[in-house]
């Protein structure tokens, strides 16, 4: 069993002090002994709109945000060196429109993995937010294999894509064992879909799902508001660790491999799917 952290930030629009805080957590995340700490979706920054997204993004060797980070990985990295997964912007298109990135960092804050969010958040909701997010983020194009970490088989998805099972299902069946979608939901779709969502993923793939979170007002008008609940859901669809309050900011959770393999042993879907398939 290895023990992951997951935190929960309230992103504003200072690079700066999301970084001093991200720091903190990784620096509290180490001193309890997690291998790897798994930050929010845009843990560097949320904007008030389209137009200021595109213009905060930095590239991460010119970020505060990632120098922080790496400040704070170089702090520990000696005692108690830990993995980080955190969602950057990164300019592209000419400075038109940002990445959604996941950056995956080792001990020495060097990227190991970059996944680009696929799936935008572009919808118009009942009683709930009209979001375009293409206005401001390039959608990406690939679903990267599974990669190695002290925890397992790491699969990259970010927020939006957990709603797209064959995001989930392709991970699966190139070996991952943890699917990650770092989040910043929204309040209203939070409400009725979060929980559904990380534990749907978990049980149709038999892997851990291990979301991190934004949670809370991003700004002072409260423009924007996450919806929060960090959560870890085991390979059984069991809620093992969840954040309980917008200022429950680290969570912790034992990943068990064993565990895993005894889900997929007594119940070995991947096994059932009949060749050729009877879906084409
Ligand atoms: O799927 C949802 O309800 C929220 C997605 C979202 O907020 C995002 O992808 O940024």
């Amino acid at each position: 069993m290895v023990l992951a952290a997951v935190g929960q930030m309230r992103s504003t629009a200072s690079l700066r002090a999301n970084g001093e805080f991200a720091a903190q957590l990784i620096k509290r995340a180490a001193l309890k002994g997690a291998k790897a700490l798994f930050l929010p979706e845009a843990s560097d920054y949320i904007a008030k709109s389209a137009a200021e997204t595109v213009e905060l993004a930095k590239a991460v060797e010119d970020s505060p945000f990632m120098a922080a980070i790496r400040k704070a990985l170089a702090a520990v990295a000696e005692s108690t060196p830990i993995y980080v997964s955190v969602g950057v912007h990164e300019p592209c298109d000419g400075g038109q429109r940002v990445k959604n990135t996941l950056l995956w960092l080792d001990p020495q804050g060097m990227i190991v993995h970059m996944y680009q969010k696929i799936h935008l958040f572009d919808v118009d909701v009942a009683n709930g937010p009209i979001l375009r997010e293409s206005r401001s983020v390039e959608p990406g194009k690939t679903v990267l294999p599974p990669f190695e970490s002290p925890i397992g088989q790491i699969g990259s998805g970010i927020c939006y894509d957990i709603r797209f099972p064959e995001h989930g299902q392709y991970l699966r069946s190139q070996g991952a064992q943890i699917l990650l979608y770092p989040s910043a939901f929204t309040v209203s779709t939070g409400k009725a879909h979060w929980h559904l969502l990380s534990r749907a993923r978990a049980v149709d793939n038999q892997c851990y799902v291990i979301n991190a979170a934004q949670a809370g007002k991003h700004d002072a008008e409260g423009t924007r508001e996450s919806y929060g609940h960090a959560i870890v859901v085991d390979p059984w669809g069991t809620v093992v660790a969840e954040a309980q309050t917008e200022s429950d900011d680290l969570i912790f959770a034992e990943i068990d491999l064993e565990k895993l393999a005894g889900v997929r042993m007594k119940m070995p879907l991947e096994d059932q799917r009949p060749e050729p398939s009877p879906y084409k």
